[in-house]
This record gives C-alpha cells, sequence and structure tokens, in this order.
C-alpha cells in the first residue's frame, strides 16, 4: 500500500450532506437535574458551527417538547412514567421526519430515556437497523430488575422486543411504546457498570456486551470488528449509535449523572467513530447524559467540547484531517518574485484583485 490506507480514505470532506438536528432535553429518566439543558449546552458550545465546517449541511428540527406533566406519579417503582412518555412519543415523530427528510440525524439529549424515543423514531424508517449502544452501563433494567426506577437505566427493557413478558404495561402514553428491534440487533461497548438483572439479560439472551475488559484485551481495534460483525454481519444495515458521554473516561466527560471510572479515551471513541464514519452505514447518532449543571465550568467546558469532538467525527472529521471538495493549493503568480512570504502574500492578494 502507497502511504497509510491511502486508497481506503478520502480526505474530502462533505460526505454526510444532509443532517437532521434533534434536542431531546429530557431529565426526568433520572433523578439530576440539568440534562434538560444538555441540547442548549451543546448547541451553545458551537455544535452547528462545527458540523458545517466539516460540509454537513444542518438543518436544525429544535427541541422535542416534553411540556409539564401534573401529577406524575411513581409507578411501582418507576419514576416519572408518564413525562418521559409524553416526551418519548414527540422525539420519536421528529426524528422518523427528520430521517425522511434529511437522511441522517444527531439526537442531542438528555439523559438517556432519550434514545427509546429516538431508536423508535428510527425504527419506523430502518427496522433492520443495527445499533451500537457506547456507554458505561448497559441501560437494560426493566422496571422490575431496577433498583433506582430511573428510566435512563431501562431505555433497551422497552426497545427490545424479546423482553416484552418482563415489562409491565405502564400508563400515561407508554400503550403507544412497543419495542421495535430484536437483541440481536444491539451490541455495547465499553460496558464497566452491569446490574445483576442486566447481565442474567446479557447471558440469557447471549447478547453482543464488550466490556473494558474486551478493550483491554483485544483493543480497540478488535473490539469494534467484533461488536460491527455481530450485529451487521453483511454490512449492509444503516447503523444507529447511542452514546452515553459517560462510557468516556470522567477524565474527558465529568459533567455527567452516573461517571463511572475506567473509561474510553479520546482515542479509543475517536477510533470508534471515525471506523463508523466510513462504513457509510451510520444513519442517527444519539448523544446523551450531558448535564451542564456538574462540576466546575471547566468541568462543564470539557464535556461539552468532547461530546462535540466525538459527534463531529462520526460525522466526517477525521484526525487526519480533511479539505473542502473545492480546495486548490494556491499557485505564486509567476510573474511575483519571492522575497518573503509576508510579501508574496500580499502581493498574490493584490494581483488576484
Ligand atoms: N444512562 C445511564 N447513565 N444509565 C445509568 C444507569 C445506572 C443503573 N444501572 C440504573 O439502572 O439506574
Ligand atoms: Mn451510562
Ligand atoms: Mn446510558
Amino acid at each position: 500500500m502507497n502511504g497509510p490506507d491511502k486508497l481506503r480514505r478520502g480526505s474530502i470532506t462533505g460526505q454526510w450532506k444532509q443532517l437532521g438536528l434533534v434536542g431531546v432535553p429530557v431529565s426526568k429518566g433520572q433523578k439530576k437535574d440539568g440534562t434538560e439543558k444538555g441540547p442548549a449546552s451543546l448547541r451553545d458550545g458551537g455544535l452547528v458551527e462545527r458540523l458545517t465546517d466539516i460540509g454537513c449541511d444542518v438543518k436544525d428540527y429544535g427541541d422535542a417538547d416534553f411540556g409539564e406533566v401534573n401529577e406524575d406519579q411513581c409507578y411501582d417503582n418507576v419514576k416519572n412514567p408518564r413525562s418521559v412518555a409524553q416526551g418519548t412519543l414527540k422525539t420519536a415523530d421528529m426524528v422518523e421526519q427528520a430521517l425522511r427528510t434529511e437522511g441522517h440525524c444527531l439526537a442531542i439529549g438528555g439523559d438517556h430515556s432519550m434514545a427509546i424515543g429516538t431508536i423508535m423514531g428510527h425504527a419506523r424508517v430502518n427496522p433492520d437497523m443495527a445499533v451500537l449502544w457506547i456507554d458505561a452501563h448497559a441501560d437494560i433494567n426493566t422496571p422490575l430488575t431496577s433498583d433506582s426506577g430511573n428510566i435512563h437505566g431501562m431505555p433497551l427493557s422497552f426497545l427490545a422486543k424479546e423482553l416484552d413478558q418482563y415489562v409491565p404495561h405502564m400508563p400515561g402514553g407508554w400503550e403507544d411504546i412497543q419495542a421495535c428491534i430484536s437483541v440481536e440487533q444491539i451490541a455495547w461497548i465499553g460496558l464497566r457498570d452491569v446490574d445483576p438483572g442486566e447481565r442474567k439479560i446479557i447471558e440469557k439472551y447471549d447478547m453482543n456486551a464488550f466490556s473494558m475488559q474486551e478493550v483491554d484485551r483485544y483493543g480497540i481495534r478488535e473490539v469494534l470488528e467484533k461488536a460491527i460483525k455481530a450485529v451487521d454481519p453483511d454490512g449492509d444495515k444503516p447503523i444507529h449509535v447511542s452514546f452515553d458521554v459517560d462510557a468516556m473516561d470522567p477524565a474527558h466527560t465529568p459533567s455527567t449523572g452516573t461517571p463511572v471510572s475506567g473509561g474510553l479515551s479520546v482515542r479509543e471513541m475517536s477510533y470508534i467513530a471515525e471506523e463508523v464514519a466510513d462504513t457509510g452505514r451510520l444513519a442517527m447518532v444519539d448523544v446523551a447524559e450531558v448535564n451542564p449543571n456538574l462540576g466546575s465550568k471547566q468541568d462543564v467546558d470539557n464535556t461539552v467540547k468532547s461530546a462535540i469532538d466525538i459527534a463531529a467525527r462520526f460525522f466526517g472529521n477525521r484526525r487526519q484531517g480533511l479539505c473542502p471538495p473545492d480546495y486548490d493549493i494556491p499557485v505564486v503568480p509567476k510573474n511575483i518574485r519571492r522575497s518573503s512570504i509576508q510579501t508574496t502574500r500580499q502581493e498574490i492578494v493584490k494581483h488576484l484583485s
């Protein structure tokens, strides 16, 4: 081969021309206020500009309206079931519309209960999607296996058809939320805090769960390859990435509600994003669990920066660099003497104008 993967990779921007952005300002899936401000913190941090710079044509669909639910009593131990259900249905509609219109979608949360709506909406368009769930947590507790009662620890139990028998039918909108994917469509990367009921489900259904132990044993390259092979053996499925920022080490994403030490490095996470982008099959990304209420200003800035960096990598930004399709190396006109770079530049500008 001639140079590092020269033939396989282009370096031109604009692979994802059209991209719908959907904000999912949910915080009722867990107990800490602040994730409802996640979408605003990512927009204020320059997310759209970053995506535009790398050649994306971003259409911002705004935020799903989570409204206010009066007296959202617990269902058994499940907290805020009606609030989450109501916003989930709105999220699903917006994601569906964004995907149908733009072809690609980036959903920014919000706690990870956001993914019930994003995957539901995505499944209406691509029911055969492959889901890569990048997270310290498995988020597949059922309401009955969950100790916390927080819905952000349960989204996959509502989404996986095989688990229907374990999930109670809750009131207040949940009748419209139906499981839409199979356990075989899901692979996790980054796990390091898995509850007993979750571990049981993973083993019972022989699910594709890659913990940090596998990352340490095989390296991120092999783990990612195995994960993609597991959910997309023929390499022809649309890919949904659900990225919980707590998958990364808290050194990079400290402002999140349930940080767990020993997470993915910037390099490992960048590698995942670049390689998934390179498949050409990425349809949608969720960015979950940014909580600007937690930590110092520096912590929040670091978290927002990491989240934006990774989101941009999923949509085409590469560590090797990019150049716009119409970029040309500036030529020095023959009649201009090279006295110094400074004057050359000025003279070229003069010459051109
Ligand atoms: N999306 C997340 N950060 N989830 C954390 C879940 C923690 C724990 N497993 C629970 O069920 O409550
Ligand atoms: Mn998590
Ligand atoms: Mn999560």
